[in-house]
């Protein structure tokens, strides 16, 4: 992936749940090379401002753009969301749920590839069976799998670390690290650290506002 300019750009963004302002004019910039780590407090409005960036809900006020241009379609294709929710279909297998998300992302990926994927991610022997019989931390592999199928320019990641064991955590510390040492960008944001394996990492912090 060759680095690019003018990433995601966000200015005086403003966001009111239920009457409580969440944040306001706050402005944000994510760029080719970049992890980034949203930090705050239980309530703070991390989830709602990932929501906004990938744009999947709307701003109070504000403006977002990607390479210059507001959110559209060629934002949906350099993206990769994964919400803190894993975004499993639990009637479906681990396979049918990946071949799913392919087809709705114009991936496309062989049968094999799927397999091998799972793989990769420690689902040996579980790639057939429907997933909410999978536990916590499987299905959360099944919701990650998408960094290794679709070539994204930027991931947006909401607590991606919540129910993996330690060997999980350290593989997607790499993962994230490549993605960035390739000129790509992470956001993410979890209430645990990243360790040194992550990379260099930004802060960004939301206070929580009453
Ligand atoms: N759709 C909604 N309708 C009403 N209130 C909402 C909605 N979504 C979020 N909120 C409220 O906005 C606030 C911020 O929620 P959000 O999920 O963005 O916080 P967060 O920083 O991600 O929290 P956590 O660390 O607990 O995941 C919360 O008080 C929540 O109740």
């Amino acid at each position: 992936m060759r680095c690019w300019l003018s990433g995601l750009v966000a200015s005086e963004l403003s966001c009111i749940k239920r009457d409580r302002v969440l944040f306001d004019r706050l402005s944000f910039s994510l760029q080719s090379g970049q992890l980034v780590y949203l930090r705050g407090p239980n309530g703070a409005g991390k989830t709602s401002l990932l929501r906004i960036l990938c744009g999947l809900s709307q701003p109070e006020s504000g403006t977002i753009t990607w390479q210059s241009q507001p959110l559209g379609e060629h934002w949906f294709k350099d993206l990769i969301y994964v919400g803190h929710k894993p975004g499993v279909n639990g009637a479906l297998t681990a396979i049918e749920n990946l071949a799913f998300w392919c087809r709705q992302h114009s991936v496309s990926a062989s049968l094999d590839h799927l397999y091998h994927v799972l793989a990769e991610l420690g689902l040996v022997g579980m790639e057939d069976v429907p997933c909410r019989t999978l536990s916590a931390g499987q299905q959360r592999r099944v919701a990650l799998s998408r960094l290794w199928l679709k070539s994204a320019k930027v991931w947006i990641l909401d607590e991606p670390f919540t129910a993996l064991d330690v060997k999980g955590v350290a593989q997607l510390e790499d993962k994230m690290k490549a993605h960035v040492d390739a000129g790509g960008a992470v956001l993410t944001t979890s209430h645990q650290a990243l360790s040194e394996r992550a990379g260099t990492v930004r802060f960004f912090d939301l206070e929580y506002r009453f």
